[in-house]
C-alpha cells in the first residue's frame, strides 16, 4: 500500500539519503541538512541571501543562513516537525539553483 506523502512528514534516513540535495549533508543526528555556499563576492551573496529569504517567505518555510563575507553556511529543517520533510527537500533544490548548482 503506497502511503500519502505530505510535505511535512519526517522522511525516513534512507529516502533521504536517496534524495539529498547536490551538495548538503546530513548532520550526525539526521534532523538537519547543511551546505556551505561560496560566492565570488558579498554583494553576490547577499543578493542569493535576499531571494532565498523571499522565496522562503512565499514557502513559509525559512533556512538557518549565516554569513561571513561571500561564504554562506545554511542549515534546513522542518522545526514544526521536529526533523526533515520534504520542504526540505523543496527548499535545498531551489536554494541549490539560484546559486546556479545543478
Ligand atoms: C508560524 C509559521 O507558519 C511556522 O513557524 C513556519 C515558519 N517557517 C518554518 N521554517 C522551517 N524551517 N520550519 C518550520 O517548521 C517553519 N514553520
Amino acid at each position: 500500500m503506497t502511503e500519502s506523502h505530505s510535505q511535512s512528514d519526517l522522511l525516513d534516513h534512507k529516502d533521504l539519503l536517496a534524495h539529498m540535495p547536490k551538495g548538503w549533508t546530513l548532520s550526525e543526528t539526521k534532523d538537519e541538512m547543511s551546505k556551505t555556499f561560496e560566492f565570488a563576492n558579498f554583494a553576490s551573496a547577499f543578493g542569493w541571501m535576499t531571494h532565498v529569504a523571499l522565496v522562503s517567505e512565499k514557502m513559509n518555510h525559512h533556512p538557518q543562513m549565516l554569513y561571513t563575507y561571500r561564504i554562506v553556511e545554511a542549515t534546513l529543517t522542518t522545526h514544526d516537525a521536529g526533523g526533515l520533510t520534504q520542504k526540505d527537500i523543496k527548499l535545498a533544490h531551489t536554494m541549490n539553483e539560484a546559486a546556479g548548482h545543478a
